[in-house]
This record gives C-alpha cells, sequence and structure tokens, in this order.
C-alpha cells in the first residue's frame, strides 16, 4: 500500500537550508513543510513534491533559518535611540537615560517605542525577543497583536519606576501577569532584577523565592563593567556574581546579561550553575563596557547567547549586524582567528536564545515537531557572489536588508520585506513625533 501523502498548509522550497541542529549542516535542494503552524517535514526536494501542500513556496537564492532570537533588550527604548550617545554606562544611566525615563514613559510611551521596536525586529529577521521594560503588561498586548514571540521580564528595582511604586509593587503586578499570560503560546513571562547596584539582597531573595515557585526565568544585567564589579568588591566584599549565586539565585533559569568581567571564579560559577550568559556586544563597545570573553565561556561549556540592549545604547535592533560583530569581536578578544566561526555564530543568535529563555523544545532550529518560527535571507544579490558556503555569506557579507520573509509559529508577518500586519509608514510618523516631543521642537 502507499504511504498517504504529509498533508501541508505550506510547503517552502530554498536554495539552502540551514537547520542549525544538527551543528554544520547545510540542505541543498530541500523542502520544509508545515502544518499548523509546526514543522511536519524536512527532506528532499523530490519527497517534499509528494507531499499533499496547499501552497508551495519556491524560494530561489534564498537561505532559510530559525528566526533570529534577540535575547536582550529594553524594546520601548527605540524613542530614546540617539538622546544621549558617546558616553560611559552610569554617566549615560544616572545623568541622561533615567531622567528621560522620569519625563517621558507612561504607557503610550511603551506602546508606541514597542511597536516601533518590534516593526523593526521583524524586519531584521528577528521572530523572537526579549525584553526588560516599564509597563510589561502594555508590551505583551502588543506581542499579542503583532504575531511575534517575546519573553517579558518585568523589571524590579528597590526604588518607584514607572508603572510601579516598589520592588514589591512590581513583584506582584509580575505574578499577576504570570499567571493571565501562563497558556499564551508566544508570551513568557520572566522576572528582571534590573542589576546587583539597583537591587538589594531581601528583594533578590524575593524574586527567587517566586522564580523558583513558579518556575520563571531570571533575566538581568550583571557584571556589566569593571566598575560594577570594583565597587561592589568596595561595598560589599564580593563579587556580585559570588553574591548571586550565595544567594541561590544561579541556576538553568538564570539568564545573566553582558558578562563582561569573568574571573576564574566567575567562569566556574557560571559552568555549575549551569545558567545563560547573554552578549550584547555593539552596547558594550559604544558604553566601552568591556568585552565578554565568549569564546573561552562557550569552551567551558557556557550557553552563550545574544542581545541588542536597548536602540538607546546601539543604536540599533539589527541581530544579523550584531552577530556579525559578535563573531569578529570573540576573535580579537580571544587573539584567534577561529573562535566563534560563521556556524557557531548563526547557532548563538538562534538555538542558544532559545535555550537561554527556555524555549528550546519550541524554537531555535529546524526540527519536526518545533514551531515554524522561520526566516529567508535573499543571497542572491552582488554582494554575497560567489557563494561557497551560505552561512558564512550570511554572516560576514549579509545585511539585514537582505531579510526576505519570515513566520512565528507558520503565520507570515514579513513578506517580500513588507511588514503584514504593522504599518511602517504610521510607525514612522508616530517615531518622528515622539522625537519632536522629546527633543522640545514642538513646543
Ligand atoms: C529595569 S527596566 C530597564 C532599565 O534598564 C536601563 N538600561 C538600559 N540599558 C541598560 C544597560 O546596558 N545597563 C543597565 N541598565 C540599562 C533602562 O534604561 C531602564 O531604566
Ligand atoms: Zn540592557
Amino acid at each position: 500500500m502507499p504511504k498517504p501523502a504529509v498533508a501541508l498548509d505550506l510547503l517552502l522550497l530554498p536554495s539552502w537550508l540551514v537547520p542549525v541542529e544538527p551543528a554544520g549542516v547545510v540542505f541543498q535542494n530541500h523542502g520544509l513543510g508545515i502544518r499548523d503552524g509546526c514543522i511536519v517535514f524536512i527532506g528532499p526536494r523530490a519527497e517534499a513534491l509528494k507531499c499533499d501542500a496547499a501552497q508551495i513556496r519556491e524560494l530561489p537564492g534564498m537561505l532559510l533559518a530559525p528566526g533570529l532570537i534577540n535575547a536582550h533588550g529594553h524594546a520601548a527604548m527605540t524613542l530614546f535611540r540617539g538622546l544621549a550617545d558617546d558616553l560611559p554606562l552610569m554617566t549615560w544611566l544616572e545623568q541622561h537615560i533615567w531622567p528621560a525615563e522620569a519625563k517621558w514613559v507612561d504607557e503610550d510611551f511603551v506602546r508606541d517605542g514597542t511597536d516601533l521596536a518590534i516593526a523593526e525586529q521583524i524586519k531584521g529577521g528577528i521572530t523572537c525577543f526579549s525584553d526588560m521594560y516599564f509597563y510589561p503588561k502594555v508590551a505583551s498586548e502588543r506581542v499579542h497583536n503583532s504575531g511575534i514571540r517575546a519573553q517579558l521580564a518585568i523589571p524590579i528595582l528597590d526604588f518607584p519606576i514607572p508603572g510601579a511604586a516598589s520592588a514589591d509593587d512590581a513583584i506582584r503586578q509580575g505574578i499577576e501577569l504570570f499567571g493571565d499570560l501562563k497558556h499564551h503560546p508566544r508570551i513568557k513571562i520572566a522576572f528582571g532584577p534590573h542589576a546587583p547596584y539597583t537591587v538589594g539582597d531581601e528583594n533578590l531573595e524575593k524574586i527567587r523565592v517566586i522564580a523558583e515557585e513558579l518556575d520563571a526565568p531570571i533575566h538581568m544585567h550583571v557584571h556589566e563593567t569593571a566598575f560594577e564589579v570594583q565597587q561592589a568588591l568596595e561595598s560589599k566584599g564580593e563579587r556580585p556574581l559570588a553574591r548571586l549565586g550565595r544567594l541561590g539565585l544561579l541556576g538553568p533559569r538564570f539568564q545573566a546579561v553582558h558578562v563582561t568581567q569573568v574571573s576564574d571564579e566567575d567562569q566556574a560559577l557560571l559552568v555549575e550553575s549551569n545558567c545563560s550568559v547573554i552578549h550584547c556586544p555593539e552596547s558594550n563597545l559604544k558604553l566601552a563596557s568591556g568585552f565578554c570573553p565568549v569564546e573561552r565561556l562557550w569552551q567551558a561549556g557556557v550557553n552563550v547567547a545574544i542581545g541588542t540592549d536597548g536602540a538607546a545604547s546601539n543604536n540599533d535592533l539589527d541581530l544579523l549586524g550584531e552577530t556579525r560583530t559578535a563573531a569578529l569581536l570573540a576573535k580579537a578578544v580571544a587573539g584567534s582567528a577561529t573562535a566563534l566561526d560563521a556556524h557557531r555564530a548563526l547557532r548563538m543568535a538562534t538555538l542558544n536564545g532559545a535555550r537561554a529563555l527556555g524555549i528550546e523544545s519550541t524554537v531555535g532550529s529546524l526540527e519536526v515537531g518545533k514551531a515554524a518560527d522561520l526566516v529567508a535571507f535573499d543571497l542572491s544579490g552582488l554582494a554575497q557572489q560567489p557563494i561557497y558556503d551560505p552561512v558564512s555569506q550570511l554572516i560576514y557579507a549579509t545585511g539585514r536588508d537582505c531579510v526576505k520573509h519570515l513566520w512565528v509559529a507558520g503565520k507570515p508577518l514579513l513578506e517580500d520585506g513588507r511588514l503584514t500586519r504593522l504599518d511602517e509608514s504610521q510607525l514612522t510618523a508616530m517615531a518622528q513625533a515622539w522625537g519632536r516631543r522629546i527633543s522640545g521642537h514642538d513646543e
């Protein structure tokens, strides 16, 4: 008896299919089939064409890969893009960004800034992002409407912030939002103590207990600068990572953002606790924060993901560009040209991101059974020729303008470079209006 044909909603036939897992593999003349938002078929073109597909899409000259995962950012800060440049972290934060946030950030700001960030990220090949910003409930509504996937970290500091009168208030709201979105297919809630220098032991212990109870991730800026570590040593006699370890926060659900300062003891803690590091090379370069030793951590067994950080310190949300920067910088930092090769760099921007966010069983690679979160890059242009290794070409010679199509859970959010659910010109005008207001040109 002949086997019944596999039923598909959509069959994609790219020139190259890069599953990321298994590592280093590039399939040519293969197809990927989607049904009910999931990948249900990956196989040779001839086999693929035997499937019973409602729609077939040829993608000549294109590389199909898992959607990029931006593992750290502050989405609504797109509206502060370029507001305060060329400053070191603490001057940037204390004298410019925090005063601007106190003045401007409200629910409208977060709604508009998050929409702008989502649009920029979809256009750049990102299917999932991690956000740590004020009014996370508002951000969750924008994520829900846009169709993208996200982790939203509830911001917690020892002092009042926009949208929360105290750390206890922020935690209470976080628990409520966690409950409301527990079954959301695309949104995951995490707890986001801002940094070791803004959250004391008492609140960190409360966060540890709640996160343990809910099995929720903890997302935190850690060891961003040498100054942070030095100040902690002077005031507390302990390095921040050691303190977090003593308080019991480090574990597989812990996401340590930045980590530019890594002693041998710090590295042992990261390895033993099995937490993830989220590398933000362009923000670290721009704020002169330091260099994360990506290759050393990777070789030691630490899961290293990548993030853009906010648009006020980057100044874009271009994860493909960020990955190129990471691959180049890793070589300089390690003093070795073999550090973070193109295939591993792509893995860092996909599967490692998924693992950091605790969604590795759902996304991060092209595997049957995973959600169809995909991006098609057009490598047919002059600047990509000739193509010996399409992954090398993607990382070292391709810009985000080559992102052509993008799907999240099988739904097209970008077609031929155009957003399907968001209005680009409306978003541009909205961002310009905020810019005029914030720079005082509206009065
Ligand atoms: C807790 S909400 C986010 C909070 O963090 C600020 N922020 C943005 N980028 C950085 C960074 O690189 N290090 C530390 N803090 C950062 C943002 O402005 C919000 O106040
Ligand atoms: Zn940040």
